[in-house]
């Protein structure tokens, strides 16, 4: 994989900077820079293409409090779960506030996508579908700490809302910006998650052996958001859905 080989292994621990430098480095493979988010920010897409997008990419953002929930029930720890929770809440809502995943619905019918149609989670292709329950499955098998470790992809995560609310207005004029909220509210929610997230990862990764084990699961994540835009991208860019060519016969 890319960013293994990319990396050089850690065989004796390194301080708190230089484990956090060693992380951030990792943003090279962010799903930032797969084709298709590019292309989304070159003004690139058509409607069909940005809509394939929101519909793909809510199925993920319906799975985040289901893998949140995971990691808390195999967190025996009560003062990580008081601030942990907090992401369940912000993509559910709670009281007057409808929560993330309410705006993300917002988003898609901004992009002319109905609820019904989002929420069906029909047109999810299958790619995106075992890449996100990949990272669900993984919150509920592995040990909490290394869950906590696949979320500092979200350290990354800013660059890529603050790209989509600057290029959007711009080359998606007929999206209703009303629907760029999500975006917008994940700006503060993610450096929270990312304070909290990253402060836990030094706490619990210390020897060489662990910091190896971290490097390793947020790869794994990196594989998770990038495998979700290939499937995108076979399927919207380069027009071969799944089963097209068997169809077609
Ligand atoms: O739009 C993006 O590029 C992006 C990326 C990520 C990420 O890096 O996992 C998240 C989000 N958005 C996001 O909105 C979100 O709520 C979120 C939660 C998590 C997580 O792993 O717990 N990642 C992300």
């Amino acid at each position: 994989m890319a960013w293994t080989s990319a990396s050089e292994p850690i065989t004796t621990a390194l301080s708190a900077d230089e484990f956090k430098r060693r992380l951030r480095a990792m943003e090279r493979y962010y799903h930032l820079h797969h084709p298709f988010q590019q292309m989304m920010a070159r003004g690139e897409l058509n409607r069909e293409q940005l809509q394939g997008w929101v519909i793909n990419r809510f199925y993920y953002q319906a799975s985040i409090p289901r893998k949140d929930a995971a990691l808390l029930a195999n967190c025996p720890d009560p003062a990580v779960r008081r601030e942990w929770v907090q992401r369940i809440i912000d993509h559910d809502g709670r009281g007057d506030d409808p929560g993330g995943i309410e705006a993300w619905l917002r988003l898609g019918e901004a992009v002319g996508v109905s609820r019904e149609r989002l929420l069906s989670l029909d047109e999810v292709l299958p790619g995106v579908r075992f890449a996100v329950d990949g990272y669900i499955n993984f919150a509920r098998q592995r040990p909490w700490e290394e869950a906590v470790c696949s979320s500092l992809t979200e350290l990354f995560a800013p660059e890529a809302h603050r790209s989509r609310l600057s290029t959007w207005p711009q080359h998606y004029p007929w999206v209703d910006n009303e629907g760029l909220a999500y975006f917008r509210n994940r700006l503060g929610q993610a450096r929270r998650d990312v304070e909290h997230g990253l402060s836990l990862t030094l706490a619990h990764f210390r020897s060489a052996e662990a910091q190896q084990r971290a490097l390793e699961t947020l790869g794994f994540k990196l594989d998770v958001l990038w495998s979700m835009l290939d499937a995108m991208y076979l399927a919207f860019i380069v027009e071969m859905p799944p089963y097209q060519a068997v169809e077609d016969q």
